[in-house]
């Protein structure tokens, strides 16, 4: 559940900051498709959607990807409509079974890097093959865990919380189809 009203929320959205447009994020999406199938094109990937963050990212980018993939999808959360992390709460572990697969993980934002850290962790002791991971936006600090490195990046963000494209504002504004900084 929201903790502001549909007013509130449009508030947050007068006062925030365009970061980038949907045409620049358009183009951060055909490089980022252009390199995954680099990557990937020939090795029957299995695409791990990050719910609920993960699917608007994950329809455009698998719609820039032609090459024979499979999909799927885990629900990990640890803001649960708030701008500040906490535990990962696990509401779905990754279907279909990821043993022996090749898996892209895609998810919106890669900010301390905790969501992502647990993720990996789950589908390497799962039996996969190999695991690749993909986000729209890294957020610039020096808070990421040490060592973890994304292997598929679109575009950088401020030290600020951000929101649109699959990304939350108190749980509104996924469906923008621009990224915002929220007014600090
Ligand atoms: O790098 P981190 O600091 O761990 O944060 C990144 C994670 O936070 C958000 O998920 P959230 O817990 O808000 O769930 P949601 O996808 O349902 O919004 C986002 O979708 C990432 O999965
Ligand atoms: N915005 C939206 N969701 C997030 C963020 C953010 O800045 N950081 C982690 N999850």
């Amino acid at each position: 559940m929201a903790g502001i009203t549909p007013e509130q929320a449009l508030v947050a959205l007068q006062e925030a900051e365009l970061l980038y447009s949907s045409t620049q994020i358009g183009s951060a999406l055909d490089r980022m498709a252009a390199l995954i199938t680099a990557e990937l094109a020939k090795r029957d990937p299995l695409v791990l959607l990050v719910m609920n963050g993960g699917f608007v990212l994950g329809a455009h980018l698998l719609a820039r990807l032609h090459f024979p993939l499979r999909v799927g999808y885990l629900h990990a959360t640890r803001y649960r409509g708030h701008t500040r992390g906490g535990e990962i709460t696990w509401i779905a572990h990754p279907r279909p079974s990821v043993a022996e697969q090749v898996v892209l993980v895609v998810d919106d934002i890669f900010d301390e890097g905790d969501t992502l850290q647990s993720i990996l962790a789950e589908i390497r002791q799962a039996g996969a093959h190999a695991v690749y991971s993909a986000v729209l936006v890294n957020k610039r600090h020096d808070r990421k865990p040490a060592g973890l490195i994304v292997d598929f990046v679109g575009l950088e963000v401020p030290d600020r919380y951000v929101f649109g494209y699959g990304m939350d504002y108190q749980e509104y504004w996924r469906n923008l189809t621009a990224i915002y900084a929220a007014r600090e």
